[in-house]
């Protein structure tokens, strides 16, 4: 927790004045005891009706400036921790954008809006106390011990029995708190895990009947974290009766124990009930301590998480000097590269060498799992190449800017990915200061133009989240339009055609040839059709290259070709 309190340096006024007014509040309410014996003993004792007035304007403004002293304290403590779990939200945010999609698989989805959300906050809970206990508890307990000896040495002895019992039994029950306490971060965790995976597969749940199965999937986590929270908060519960318990016993005896003393004359019985209010105060601020020290493990664990997030050094980062190709046309180059997932034994790709070349069409087929995507995902550097180079116009990827080499790309990912918005929106994410004719220009490119205007508002009808109020097709056109409004260098498509009629498909692509002839286009397909008219086309086997060239040669020289398109097309079409 201690590293994240760097990011405190902001706040740190905020915290000083807390703390200053926390100082405030604490001396005030010590003094109000001494005030009160002061009243009893010269003023109701020996019947002075004006001292008591005077005492009386005293405690009142004692504790006036108390209370406001506590407000102040509230409010400018609130503020600080609020802030600050903004500021940590903020960078727990900034840092993962920044991740490799190697590090979102490392912690996983779930668990990364759990730490940005709930941890964030338990974090902030705990600040916040701390800034209020961490001056005042203190202060109050050993100030009142102070203040409680000076009214008596021998009733003080009481508090020298019962401050250890206290103790005792308030680490025995943080003891069995704390550890449950971590475990419940990790249940809430599998518990956001399973929520997600059922609003995202929902429609997959109930195609396949898997509703009852899923219901009692998250039955039974949601049942663990309940368990785990009752247990905790009966061990809580269990804690303020035994406190009040203890003190009452505490304050019996001080009053048994003054009892003799004021009947000895030896003490004053306005001191008595001063000693009691200091006894109160003393096992207070224990109690807040304690309290503290079960709270912080609790956001320790939290901390823990966090910190882990904010120290991952993601494996993708900018070189300290970009280099900027001196001609950019988006010729894309393979070198001998080598790629293998992080954890996989066999390599995804292996010694593969092209070239892509502006004004082509390159298109890369192969069955699944052929590594078709990962090439694509290689060149946007999503991931980075265990070996070998991949040279856009030139210069390394490794060597340029991230922003850089994705500008040059206008990329449309196999699963399409849309924004809660309207159409127009969805398309200018593209561009971002698109003209309303360059987006229409790029529907009518995609093939989408038709779909749009059929629907109430046009380009301004909403998509809603993920775009489930589109059909398959109409979201890979809407995608499609999205990277043609770019007018990129380099266009990639991957199986984007897949949901298109055969018709919409050669319509797209002639319109597609039009607007991309000078650019480099990569097109990872499933359908021959799709391809057979490429400059290029590079077939791919198990993460290597079986073979290259046009179409009529690879039927010539490549089986594995011959074997995709024979299952394909029929004998006329082949030929
Ligand atoms: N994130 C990942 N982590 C580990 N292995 C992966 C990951 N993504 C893909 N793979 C593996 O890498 C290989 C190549 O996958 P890739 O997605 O490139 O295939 P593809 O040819 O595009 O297949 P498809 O046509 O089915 O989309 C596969 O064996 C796959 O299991």
């Amino acid at each position: 927790m201690i590293k994240l309190f760097r990011y405190l340096e902001k706040f740190k006024w905020l915290i000083f004045f807390t703390l200053l007014f926390m100082f405030v509040q604490a001396i005030s309410e010590l003094y109000l005891p001494t005030l009160m014996s002061e009243i009893v003993n010269n003023g109701m004792m020996k019947g002075d009706t004006v001292f008591i007035w005077k005492y009386g304007g005293y405690m009142l403004l004692v504790a006036g400036a108390s209370s406001i002293s506590s407000i102040i304290g509230a409010f400018l403590s609130s503020r600080t921790a609020v802030g600050f779990g903004t500021l940590l939200r903020d960078k727990v945010f900034t840092k993962v954008e920044g991740f490799s999609l190697n590090e979102f698989d490392k912690i996983g989805t779930a668990s990364l809006i759990t730490r940005t959300t709930n941890d964030i906050t338990q974090i902030q809970t705990v600040l916040v106390m701390m800034m209020r206990f961490m001056i005042y508890a203190p202060i109050m307990c050993i100030g009142g011990i102070i203040m409680a000896y000076s009214k008596d040495k021998h009733l003080t002895l009481v508090l020298a029995f019962v401050l250890p019992l206290f103790v005792v039994t308030i680490a025995l029950l943080a003891a069995k708190v704390v550890p449950l306490f971590k475990a419940l971060q990790k249940k809430l965790d599998k518990v956001n895990q399973i929520l997600r995976e059922n609003l995202i597969g929902i429609r997959v749940i109930r195609a396949f009947n898997r509703v009852e199965t899923e219901r009692k999937r998250f039955y039974e986590a949601n049942k663990d974290l309940t368990d785990t929270a009752i247990k905790v908060n009966k061990i809580l519960a269990m804690m303020q009766p035994i406190m009040i318990l203890l003190m009452n016993l505490t304050n019996i005896t001080i009053i048994w124990v003054a009892a003799k003393r004021i009947d000895a004359n030896k003490l004053q019985i306005g001191d008595m009930m001063a000693f009691i209010q200091y006894a109160m105060q003393i096992l207070f601020s224990i109690i807040m301590v304690s309290i503290m020290f079960v709270m912080v493990p609790r956001a320790q664990a939290s901390a823990e998480r966090i910190n882990e997030v904010l120290e991952i050094e993601p494996e993708i980062k900018d070189p300290k000097e970009p280099k900027t190709p001196k001609i950019s046309k988006g010729h894309i180059e393979f070198r001998n590269v080598t790629f293998r997932y992080p954890g996989a034994e066999s390599p995804a790709l292996e010694n593969i060498s092209f070239e892509a070349k502006p004004g082509e069409v390159t298109a890369i087929i192969g069955g699944t799992g052929s590594g078709k995507s990962t090439i694509l995902n290689l060149i946007m550097r999503f991931y980075d190449v265990e070996s070998g180079s991949i040279l856009i116009d030139g210069v390394d990827i490794r060597d340029m800017s991230q922003k850089e080499l994705r500008s040059k790309i206008g990329y449309v990912p196999q699963t399409v990915v849309l924004f809660s918005g309207t159409i127009k929106d969805n398309i200018r994410y593209g561009k971002e200061d698109a003209t309303d004719e360059e987006i229409m220009r790029a529907a009518e490119i995609a093939q989408a133009t038709e779909f749009i205007l059929n629907m109430k508002d046009g380009f301004d009808s909403l998509v809603s989240q993920g775009g489930t109020n589109l059909s398959g097709g109409q979201k890979q056109r809407l995608s499609i339009a999205r990277a043609l409004v770019k007018k990129p260098q380099i266009y990639m498509f991957d199986d984007s055609f897949s949901a298109l009629d055969f018709k919409t498909d050669a319509k797209l692509r002639s319109e597609l040839k039009k607007e991309t002839s000078n650019s480099t286009v990569l097109i990872v397909a499933q359908r021959v059709a799709t391809i057979m008219d490429a400059d290029k086309i590079i077939v791919l086997d198990e993460g290597k290259i079986v073979g290259m060239g046009k179409h009529e040669e690879l039927l010539r020289t490549c089986e594995v070709y011959r074997e995709i398109v024979s299952s394909q097309l029929s004998e006329e079409e082949i030929a």
